[in-house]
């Protein structure tokens, strides 16, 4: 299979999709492998590690694209990625479409194979591919709270530890998922005085039970949330239902009830994001205020950390990327049922019910696409 792996363009993304090892595993199977040139440097790889790991470099983007059958990328192709799309290429990355209508549209439009990471599902009920990015999201939701908290970015002051003699800070998560608990294990960590809003009851058991009443757990109901704004420095927004749009759990009406300058962290701004005054900014920008109120809204987290994430991304992908090359992206899914949900988009149709749902469009059975 012709594989090829571009540098990614989102604002502030510096990692990519495939290792030199990963290249090496492919190249090592009769696999093509062509690296867009620099591709890895934001991840501390060279384009000399991928040649020796048997890969091609191109620096001609326009080839690159041109001469691929599977694409591997990080983000949600940018527009000028999404005309280079034709019927011959497969998709593999983070899509996160149910927030993304024009993105849903050029991709039904470019007729390509459309796998997302993040609809992938495990035999635990686990999201794999999201997972080890939604460690580092939620690992790094605190820091970037923490830092907002300060005065000189509009913040009210508040050290989350506090001083012996002054109160911690307090940090509600609502969504006590992946990203929910390492949020939470961070915020605990710096001292601060931390609870966890979920709707799942088994989940708060595991929580309460792993922490053993450090994190308090309450469950997600209008008066909780209600709660969390009265009386939070810092509410992480990290809940997800799989493929679907966030619910909007704080609304701009709450924000009066907060204390100025308190922080809102939108983890699960890639799915539209859970609170009502949230849209998606940059590393280039991460925050804005609205009545007062921090919001610090970055779609691609983990980009900032890019060699940590680089890798404990492609440790996750390589197995799929690996099913996709040797079998071809039908059989890869008809042999996986926990694979198949990853496909998104195929032929110029929908085949993920929940973002088909988001735009009130015909969704086709993903089991269905893999036999066409
Ligand atoms: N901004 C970024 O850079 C990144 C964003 N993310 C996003 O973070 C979000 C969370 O991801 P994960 O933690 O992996 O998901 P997860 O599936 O592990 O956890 C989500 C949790 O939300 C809970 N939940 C659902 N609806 C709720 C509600 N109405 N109230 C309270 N809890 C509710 C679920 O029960 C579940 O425990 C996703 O949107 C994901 O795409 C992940 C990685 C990076
Ligand atoms: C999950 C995701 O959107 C990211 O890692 O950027
Ligand atoms: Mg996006």
């Amino acid at each position: 299979m012709r594989i090829a792996v571009p540098k990614e363009i989102k604002n502030h993304e510096y990692r990519v999709a495939l290792t030199p090892t990963g290249a090496r595993e492919l190249t090592g199977r009769g696999h093509q492998v062509t690296v867009q040139a620099g591709a890895g440097e934001g991840a501390g790889f060279h384009d000399r590690d991928y040649e020796a790991a048997g890969a091609s470099v191109e620096a001609d983007v326009a080839m690159l694209w041109q001469n691929a059958e599977l694409i591997l990328k990080v983000k949600e192709p940018q527009a000028e990625e999404v005309a280079r799309l034709t019927p011959q290429h497969t998709l593999f990355t983070y899509l996160h479409l149910a927030a993304e209508k024009t993105l849903t549209k050029g991709l039904m439009e470019s007729g390509a194979t459309c796998i997302a990471y993040e609809t992938v599902t495990d035999a635990k009920g686990g999201l794999p591919l999201l997972a080890p990015m939604s460690t580092v999201a939620g690992r790094m939701a605190v820091q970037a709270g923490a830092h907002s908290l300060e005065k000189a970015q509009g913040g009210a002051g508040v050290l989350l530890p506090g001083v012996p003699g002054v109160a911690p800070g307090k940090v509600t998560v609502i969504g006590g998922g992946v990203v929910g608990e390492n949020a939470a294990r961070m915020a605990l960590g710096l001292g601060a005085d931390v609870t966890i809003l979920d709707k799942s009851i088994d989940r708060l058991e595991v929580l309460d039970d792993r922490y053993q009443g450090r994190i308090k757990t309450v469950y997600s109901t209008a008066d909780a949330l209600d709660e969390a704004a009265k009386t939070a420095d810092m509410i992480i927004g990290a809940v997800l239902i799989p493929g679907a749009a966030a619910p909007k759990l704080i609304t701009r009406a709450m924000l009066a009830d907060m204390q100025p300058g308190s922080v809102l962290v939108d983890v699960a701004i890639d799915q539209g994001g859970c609170f009502e005054t949230s849209r998606p900014t940059t590393h280039a920008e991460p925050t804005y205020i609205v009545d007062g109120i921090v919001h610090y809204c970055v779609a691609n987290m983990p980009g900032a950390v890019a060699r940590t994430s680089t890798l404990g991304l492609t440790n996750a992908t390589l197995p799929f990327v690996l099913a996709l090359a040797d079998k071809g992206w039908q059989q890869a899914l008809r042999d996986n049922p926990h694979f198949l949900p990853g496909l998104n988009v195929h032929n110029g149709q929908v085949t993920y019910a929940a973002v088909a749902e988001a735009f009130d469009l015909k969704s086709v059975d993903p089991a269905d696409a893999v036999n066409q």
